[in-house]
């Protein structure tokens, strides 16, 4: 094994073993801590966790058993994927888990690197930018569970790490790989541990990538992830898929902004089922009775809570936050699991936390990558007769859900 990999959520692992596969490497993504070795031949692994939004020191106990496994398996570099969006609270959880990481490894140059330019995500001067805004008046300062109201990583890694931040800028990478290892190296000496890392094309992700050839740990978006499997020796390619037949059902808890464009897209052309998240919360709608709605219904039938933030505050307000995400992850769950028992063969989901519950719940050890459907999300294969797509929140064209639907069934 060559590149052991945690993810901090399901969406994340997945758009992460997507561009890992796409550049050649032979990689699997496990749901949590797998309970054997990974199969011989198999070049990368992304272990899986739902770790984003809960307690801090339990992300940290969980990515660092995660990190025996990897070392087990007898990895050479470490990536940690967190969310192109920097998805975190003041507290963490990036800060916690990248410091424990680093600390077992003793990594002392860490890249932090969320860039992803396919999807409009890039770092300048520290600043983390989606599309023309700065990520604080992107939208996501609205998220339910991480609200980002600071664009400034440095400042925002710093109040969630033990160590001091530093900062390579977008002039030494414009400058290619040995510039940019110069650079970290003078951060390092300067007593910074974590460097946040300009980038703003794929190009200066590939000279990232080069530069990071002899680091232990690597943290990021999957974007940064791009230049890599070319230090592993791997040449891009297209991996191998078999479609599923059989029926779909679309599942969406994320209010992001990408995603509530998707819902209104599709919910012009298909059957969609509009859960109340207080129906959800206070148990007026059953998991049951919408599968049968949706097993009746033609086409790419759709079942979601996503809802604009303010709807998700006067929620939030009302039963608290985490109440709130509880009831509605442990609704999507059950209907996933009672969905697939009733014979549905292919799954869309929406939303880090959303796919990650129903991923659980479903009980999926190992998937698959197949190709990509949109930038950042693969087709998975989950197991003899049943695939899946992880919709990262902001992620994917309008026409999404029907083209997820058509991929996975190719
Ligand atoms: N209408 C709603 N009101 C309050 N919370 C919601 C609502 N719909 C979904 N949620 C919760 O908000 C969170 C959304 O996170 P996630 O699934 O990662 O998607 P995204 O990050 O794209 O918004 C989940 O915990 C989900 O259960
Ligand atoms: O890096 C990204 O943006 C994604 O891979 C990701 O992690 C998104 O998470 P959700 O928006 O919670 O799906």
């Amino acid at each position: 094994m060559k590149l052991g990999c945690i993810g901090d959520d399901f969406t994340g692992s997945s758009d992460l073993a997507n561009t890992l596969a796409k550049q050649g490497m032979r990689v699997v993504q496990y749901s949590g801590i797998p309970s054997r070795d990974a199969d011989a031949g198999v070049e990368a692994v992304v272990v899986s966790l739902k770790s984003r939004s809960i307690d801090p020191a339990e992300a940290v106990a969980q990515s660092l058993k995660a990190l025996d496994w990897l070392r087990a398996q007898g990895c050479s570099q470490f990536f940690f994927k967190y969310c192109s969006t920097f998805d975190s609270t003041p507290q963490g959880n990036i800060g916690p888990v990248a410091d424990a990481l680093a600390e077992a490894l003793n990594a002392d140059r860490v890249i932090i690197c969320p860039a992803f330019p396919g999807t409009g995500r890039s770092v300048y001067q520290g600043h983390l930018f989606v599309n023309d805004r700065l990520l604080n008046e992107s939208g996501m300062e609205h998220h339910p569970l991480t609200p980002m109201t600071d664009a400034d990583l440095r400042r925002w890694m710093a109040s969630q790490s033990k160590f001091s931040i530093g900062h390579v800028s977008a002039q030494a990478v414009f400058a290619g790989p040995r510039a940019i290892t110069e650079a970290l190296d003078a951060e390092h000496a300067a007593g910074k541990r974590h460097i946040v890392v300009d980038a703003i094309r794929d190009a200066d992700l590939m000279a990232i990538g080069a530069a990071a050839t002899d680091l232990k740990l690597v943290t990021g978006g999957s974007g940064v992830a791009l230049g890599l499997p070319r230090n592993f020796g791997c040449t891009p390619g297209v991996p191998e898929w078999r479609g599923q037949h059989g029926p779909v059902l679309a599942l969406s808890g994320s209010c992001s902004m990408a995603t509530r464009a998707q819902v209104a897209r599709h919910a012009a052309r298909y059957p969609v089922r509009d859960l109340r998240a207080e129906d959800v919360i206070e148990n007026r709608v059953a998991p049951a009775d919408v599968l049968d709605w949706a097993l009746k219904a033609d086409g790419v039938p759709l079942v979601y809570s996503s809802a604009d933030p303010a709807q998700v505050k006067a929620v939030q307000d009302r039963f608290g936050r985490e109440r709130a995400a509880a009831a509605i992850e442990h609704f999507f769950a059950e209907l996933a699991r009672r969905a697939v028992d009733a014979g549905v063969t292919r799954i869309i989901t929406a939303g880090g936390e959303t796919s990650g519950a129903v991923v659980e719940a479903l009980d999926l050890e190992e998937l698959i990558i197949g190709p990509e459907i949109d930038p950042g999300v693969p087709a998975l294969r989950a197991g003899p007769d049943l695939v899946v797509a992880l919709k990262s929140g902001n992620f994917g064209a309008e026409d999404f859900f029907e083209k997820a639907a058509g991929v996975l069934g190719a």
